[in-house]
């Protein structure tokens, strides 16, 4: 569970030569009682880990197509101890580590001790706290590492390198390498910079580093995953869920797939 539950999966899938695969979803858009079909279909078609996102009134890092699905989980009347108590109540039906995306306040107000705890019991292997700086971590460490959830770091492309270097270095799980979408019409040359940043970190990384952010199509998938061990995809699969195309989303995990990925030379 926890922690090494996360580096099993990773190894598992790194060490048959497929890249990784994190889909986020949020959790309670399309209903809370549909959750465990969602998460099961995820797994059962590549996911590596789900990265499960909790709706939040103030979702200050997420882009619009997360915002209007945290929206809409909202109304549906989700919480966050609802979601707890759904994936506590089929946790042995599933073997793919969960990995929540939540701000810090919800954490805060929960008590970050007891969140720990009910996130062991119910199943969670990981978080991921996007406006947790590196400065406050310890606000939540010392209580995660007493129950083995693994913290997963992100670092930008903007961030000073010595910085990136000491997150990349801490990271558990799995590093989150967020890639800047370039604007359109320039796409060679940020595929350029993304490259040398990503195979940057793999050298400071001790877990696998996966690239997330305006990554939407298998080929993306495909250029992405040759630069590190993996992808997160989040838009382009909350939306496809969200319309019922399921093939798209089938797609997009194919592509991190041996059989597909892009062969490097030697
Ligand atoms: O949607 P994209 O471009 O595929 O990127 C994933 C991202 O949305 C997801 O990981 C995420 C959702 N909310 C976040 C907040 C911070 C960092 C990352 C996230």
């Amino acid at each position: 569970m926890g922690k090494a539950k996360i580096d099993t999966a990773f190894s598992k899938v790194l060490n048959q030569g497929d890249k990784a695969f994190v889909p986020y979803i949020m959790a309670g858009d399309g209903g809370l009682e549909n959750l465990k079909e969602q998460i099961l279909f995820l797994e059962k078609n590549g996911a590596t880990v789900v990265e499960l996102g909790i709706p939040f009134s103030d979702p200050v890092a997420d882009g619009p197509v997360i915002q209007e699905a945290g929206l809409r989980s909202l109304g549906n009347g989700t919480t966050l101890a609802a979601i707890l108590t759904s994936l506590e109540e089929w946790k042995d039906t599933r073997e793919i580590p969960i990995v929540l995306m939540t701000y810090i306040n919800l954490v805060y107000s929960f008590g970050v001790e007891k969140f720990a705890e009910r996130c062991e019991e119910v199943g969670v292997d990981g978080l991921i706290i996007p406006d947790l700086p590196l400065e406050e971590e310890e606000l939540v460490t010392p209580a995660l590492g007493e129950f083995g959830i693994a913290l997963i770091r992100l670092v930008s492309p903007t961030s000073p390198s010595h910085r990136i270097e000491q997150i990349a270095k801490r990271s558990e799980g799995f590093l989150y390498a967020v890639t800047v979408k370039g604007t359109t019409g320039v796409r060679s040359k940020y595929e350029e910079g993304v490259e040398a940043y990503l195979k940057g970190l793999k050298e400071y990384a001790e877990v696998p580093v996966l690239a997330g952010f305006g990554v939407s199509s298998p080929e993306q998938v495909r250029t992405m995953s040759d630069y590190c061990d993996g992808v997160i995809v989040g838009s382009k699969i909350v939306e496809s869920l969200h319309q019922g195309d399921r093939e798209t989303i089938v797609a997009l995990m194919a592509a991190s797939k041996k059989s597909t990925v892009k062969q490097t030379s030697l």
